[in-house]
Parts: C-alpha cells; structure tokens; sequence
C-alpha cells in the first residue's frame, strides 16, 4: 500500500512526508500535434495519490491519445509530462492499465491465475517452475485473485469465464506491481450494468484504500459519477478540468462544445444531450485552449 492521502505532517521521515505530496501524474502546459491538427494543448494537470479522475469526450477527442502519452507510447509536442514525480517511460512499473474488455478466444490455454501472474513476471524468461520466486509469486497471485473476489475462479480456463470475470483478472493483473496510476481506458464497455458497477467499485475502493490515482476514460459517466473525484473533458482541442458539479452543466458543456447542449439530471443520473457528434476539431496550432472550470 502506498503512503495515505492525508499528508503527514508531526511524524514520519522527511521523505515519506515528500513521497506523500508527490502527485501521481504532473502535465504542464502538455499538448499533442498530429501533423496540421491539435488534438489538444496547454494541458496542466495535477492528478493526487487516490484521486478518481474520469476522462469524457466525444470519439477522437484524444482520451486515448493521453493513456498513450502517461504511458509512454506518444511523445508530446510541448510540455511535459511525469509519473509519481519521474518523466513517463514505457513499461514502468508505476503504471497499470485496464483495458476495454475483450472476449478471450476460446481455447486460450490460460488459467485465471496465470493471466493475473503476468502481470508480475511477464516480464521474465523461461518456464514458471524454474522461477527461484515462485512461491511468492504465488502468494501474490493468490492475493490478488482475493482483492478482486475472483478466488473461486482461480484454476479456470480464462475463456470460459464471463466478460465480467474476465474484466476482474485483468483488473487484478493491472494491480500487480502496487502501482502509483491505474489507467483505465473504457473498461466498463460490453458489460452489463451489474458488471459495470462492480468493476467500478473495484477500482474505486483500489483508489480510496491503496491511494492509487485513476484516470477513467468512459462514454458513460454514470456508473463512475459517484466515486469521481474531477472531470477532465475533451472535446474539440478545448478541455475542461474540474469537479463533475463544475464541469458538466448546460453552461460550461455549451462553452465548451461551441454550441448548445443540454445536460439534464434526472435523480442521481446525469444525460449529456447534444454532447458526442459533430465536434469542430481546431486546426489552428498556437492557442491554448483548456481552462480549469469556477
Ligand atoms: N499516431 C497518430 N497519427 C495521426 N493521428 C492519430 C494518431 N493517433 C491518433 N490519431 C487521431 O487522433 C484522434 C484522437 O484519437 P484518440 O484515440 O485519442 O481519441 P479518443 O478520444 O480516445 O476516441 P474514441 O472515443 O473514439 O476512442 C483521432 O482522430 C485519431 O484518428
């Protein structure tokens, strides 16, 4: 587990109390060019240990395209960009990914532990029993298949478990290495609305009791909207930062979009009317376009 939220200030080592202030994820005036087009800049984000961060936007916005960046996989045009106060690289393990779900073909010759155990040594050469770590690769494997309640399942052929199953391995292999961001990119898609909300609550209480920040990157709000610390919203090459409260209302989507849309709240569920199609992608390279919501 990583040091608490709440910073220490009477006890504790000077460089626990640092570790503990250093955010999970630092963008500063970032931006990403793809030839003639800005998909978004003057990106400044601060993300804190545990902070539950939803990622929204209209389809090419460039939610994915920052995953890639916090990941290592695309350079940034300007500024810059660091995980748990290190600039990103490619394979740290720092960062866990949960990706959308996917059926696992059948016939794929994996256990559900063995999916998990990737996560921890798949990096490593050569057949699993000559590993000298086994066994605490099996403790920790045994561990993780309990954190994410799939212990029951644990000998299984991957492929014949349910999307949702399946989606819990991947949570749990994404957990493996403690790490400081779990970068979710639409992990909720294809599932039904009981699988959605628990693997939602999964990585929620991953946040609230691991102190690991998460950025969520959705088309559905509503199943997160209650654990959502802050909204980051694309659309356009324009973005929005800021509580859900600040972010999603008529006003500030319609600034926004550059047109009206409607958000409209019915009980504790949120609809974002007008909010997806027919975005106007900025062309124009030189503006900074994102501002934190009052
Ligand atoms: N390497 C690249 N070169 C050129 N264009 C790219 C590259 N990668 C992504 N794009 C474009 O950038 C835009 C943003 O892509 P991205 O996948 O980040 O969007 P997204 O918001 O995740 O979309 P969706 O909701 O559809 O998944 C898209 O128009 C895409 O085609």
């Amino acid at each position: 587990m990583r040091p608490s939220k709440a910073a220490g200030t009477v006890s504790g080592s000077a460089a626990a109390q640092s570790q503990q202030q250093v955010p999970a994820v630092q963008l500063h005036n970032a931006g990403v060019d793809f030839g003639d087009r800005t998909l978004w800049n003057g990106l400044d984000l601060d993300v804190r240990p545990g902070e539950f961060i939803a990622v929204l936007g209209p389809n090419g916005s460039g939610k994915t395209t920052l995953l890639k960046v916090l990941l290592g996989m695309q350079r940034l045009t300007s500024g810059t960009a660091q995980i748990a106060g290190k600039p990103v690289g490619h394979g740290s393990p720092d960062v866990g990914v949960i990706p959308q779900q996917r059926p696992l073909p059948e016939g794929t010759p994996l256990r559900a532990r063995d999916l998990v155990a990737q996560g921890i040594d798949g990096r490593r050469w050569g057949p699993r029993w000559l590993d000298p770590q086994r066994r605490q690769t099996q403790e920790r494997v045994d561990a993780l298949l309990e954190k994410v309640g799939a212990s029951d399942y644990a000998e299984r052929p991957v492929w014949m478990l349910s999307g949702g199953e399946q989606q819990r391995l991947r949570a749990a292999q994404a957990l493996a290495t403690d790490p400081a961001l779990l970068l979710c990119d639409e992990p909720l898609l294809s599932l039904d609305v009981a699988h959605q909300e628990d693997i939602t609550n999964l990585i929620a209480s991953q946040a609230k009791q691991e102190n690991t920040a998460v950025l969520f990157v959705t088309h559905e709000i509503n199943p997160v909207l209650p654990h959502v610390d802050r909204v980051l919203y694309l659309a356009g090459g324009r973005f929005r930062i800021g509580t859900p409260e600040e972010v999603i209302t008529t006003e500030s989507l319609s600034d926004l979009f550059g047109r009206p849309v409607d958000v409209v709240r019915v009980g504790d569920r949120v609809a974002i009317l007008g909010g997806e199609d027919h975005v106007h992608h900025d062309h124009d390279h030189g503006h900074s376009h994102g501002e934190a919501a009052r």
